[in-house]
């Protein structure tokens, strides 16, 4: 079988419109628009070129953004402190904080600090502990943005086996959670899974989130499986390649994201979606 491409751009296209028109409609009835604080301490280029992402993004969704360009020897005081004011702005709905911050600076602190109701990342403890207990509220847009992807090849995940292969706060086990909650069966993997190999070969959902190119073999996959793969990896020719191993595992796959293309552009596209979503549950 050879896969049908899950487009990140299109479905990313749709989703910001859809969230553009939704601004149009609240701005209309006389409420202002949406608005996302960014912040961004030092300068790594991936870091930059995702942040840039965002800001395009919003200003296609309607949504305001405010950035807060740091240098890299910013102090921890100073990021926390700048927080506690985004955390008291009536003018803010959303505050995100680009991960990986500088060695410095404790990022679990930052993030346990955000008021979650502005948690538009969905990487408070309580916004996970909320999709833990099956009551979602700001959901981390990757793995939302991946959910997204897989209503959009019309297969029902009722029952079917999951496989995460990645555990980390940020992918593999909020992913893990979402697809439990869609009533998949769901076995995550790490760097410490025995026979790796063999669990993605019984699944019919695989989801990649590692950081390795090329890491989950074509070979791997089952025929007729999903295969999403969230890894964004830059190859020393510069160019950008996920954690699957593209060309052989779409000759099996029955839908495949691309890289580019994939869910790096849904991922900013569900931080639009979350940005409207924490609009409203603060101020209707
Ligand atoms: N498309 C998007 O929007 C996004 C893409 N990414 C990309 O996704 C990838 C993962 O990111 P992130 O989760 O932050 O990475 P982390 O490094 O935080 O986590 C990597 C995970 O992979 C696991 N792992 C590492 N080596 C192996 C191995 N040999 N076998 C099995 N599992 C292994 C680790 O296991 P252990 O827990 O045991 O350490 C860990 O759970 C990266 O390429 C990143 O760039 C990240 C965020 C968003
Ligand atoms: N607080 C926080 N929230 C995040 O959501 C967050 C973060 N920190 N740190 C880093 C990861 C990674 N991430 C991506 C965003 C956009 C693309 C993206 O736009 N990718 C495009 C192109 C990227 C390129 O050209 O380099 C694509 O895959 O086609 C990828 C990855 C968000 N993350
Ligand atoms: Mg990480």
């Amino acid at each position: 079988m050879t896969a049908q491409i899950l487009d990140g751009k299109a479905i990313s296209q749709e989703i910001v419109s859809e969230v553009r028109a939704k601004v149009d409609a609240r701005v209309a009835s006389g409420k202002r628009a949406p608005a996302l604080a960014v912040i961004l301490v030092g300068s790594d280029p991936a870091s930059q070129v995702y942040v840039g992402n965002k800001k395009r993004q919003c200003e296609n969704a309607g949504i305001t953004s405010f950035a807060y360009d740091l240098p890299a020897d910013t102090s921890e005081a100073d990021v926390l402190k700048l927080v506690a004011e985004l955390n008291t702005r009536d003018d803010v709905d959303g505050i995100l904080v680009q991960l990986p911050l500088p060695k410095h600076i404790d990022a679990d602190k930052v993030i346990e600090l955000i008021d979650p109701i502005k948690d538009v990342d969905g990487f408070h403890p309580y916004n996970i502990g909320r999709l833990v207990l099956k009551m979602p509220l700001l959901r981390p847009c990757t793995p939302r943005g991946v959910m997204t992807l897989l209503e959009k090849t019309g297969i029902d995940l009722v029952g079917k086996d999951a496989v995460v292969v990645g555990a980390s706060n940020i992918v593999g086990r909020p992913q893990a959670l979402e697809l439990l909650l869609a009533r998949a069966t769901v076995t995550v993997c790490h760097s410490k899974t025995k026979d790796l190999a063999e669990k993605v070969r019984g699944a019919d959902v695989v989801v990649a989130g590692v950081g390795i190119p090329n890491f989950v073999k074509g070979e791997w996959i089952k025929e007729g499986a999903i295969v999403i793969d969230v890894g964004i990896n830059r190859l020393e020719n510069g160019k950008l390649c996920g954690d699957v191993e593209f060309d052989v595992a779409k000759e099996r796959a029955s839908w495949i994201t691309p890289v580019p293309g994939g869910v790096g552009l849904m991922t900013v596209a569900t931080l639009m979606q979350n940005t409207f979503d924490a609009c409203v549950n603060r101020l209707g």
